[in-house]
């Protein structure tokens, strides 16, 4: 196995169990967020700022295109699996997609102080919630696995998920 991709909400751990996933199978990391910042030379929360959601979202697509392929783990953004074509490369990847489920109330929790995520700053409770339940279908459409992370540390899911990655035809 020499890719894997994470997907789920923000605050799933999708970064942090990326992380530990490529130390663990001396693999790359590669973080969507990272390479979009690090192509625009300028941060997600900049770039929502200055050039909108709809900017970010061709970047983001565009990133996704130029590194789906590459050896590594990947860690998506929360929004990546939305766009339909994004989808479809997760689905038509051969590579094992993880969806990592949390609650909302957990990723609240996890999530309380962000200054990172422009997107999250924006909702009051009912919209998060309407976004948390469409963004779900779409996690659901493009996984191969789920992992629920709640009350879990992350070397457990990381754990989790290796345990179970040699089960999954893909
Ligand atoms: N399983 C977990 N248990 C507790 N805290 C977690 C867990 N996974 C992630 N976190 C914390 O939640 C926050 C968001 O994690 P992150 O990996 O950036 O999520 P994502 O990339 O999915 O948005 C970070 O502060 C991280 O340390
Ligand atoms: O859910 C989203 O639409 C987003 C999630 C973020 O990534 P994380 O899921 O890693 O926080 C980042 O891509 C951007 O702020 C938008
Ligand atoms: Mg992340």
């Amino acid at each position: 196995m020499t890719r894997l991709i994470l997907i789920g909400f923000m605050g799933s751990g999708k970064t942090t169990i990326g992380r530990l996933l490529a130390n663990a199978l001396r693999l790359p990391h590669l973080d969507l967020d990272d390479l979009v910042a690090a192509d625009a030379n300028c941060s997600i929360a900049q770039i929502f700022t200055d050039q909108g959601e709809a900017y970010f979202r061709d970047l983001e697509s565009q990133a996704l295109i130029s590194v789906i392929r590459k050896p590594g783990i990947l860690s998506t953004g929360g929004g990546t699996p939305v766009r339909e074509e994004n989808r479809q490369l997760l689905i038509d990847s051969d590579t094992p997609v993880v969806f990592l489920k949390a609650s909302p109330e957990v990723i609240v929790n996890r999530l309380k102080g962000d200054h990172n995520r422009p997107l999250l700053r924006q909702l009051d409770t009912n919209q998060f919630m309407e976004l948390y339940r469409k963004r779900e279908w779409f996690y659901n459409q493009a996984a191969d696995m789920t992992i629920d992370t709640d009350k879990k540390t992350p070397e457990k899911i990381m754990r989790e998920i290796l345990a179970q990655i040699r089960e999954v035809p893909v």
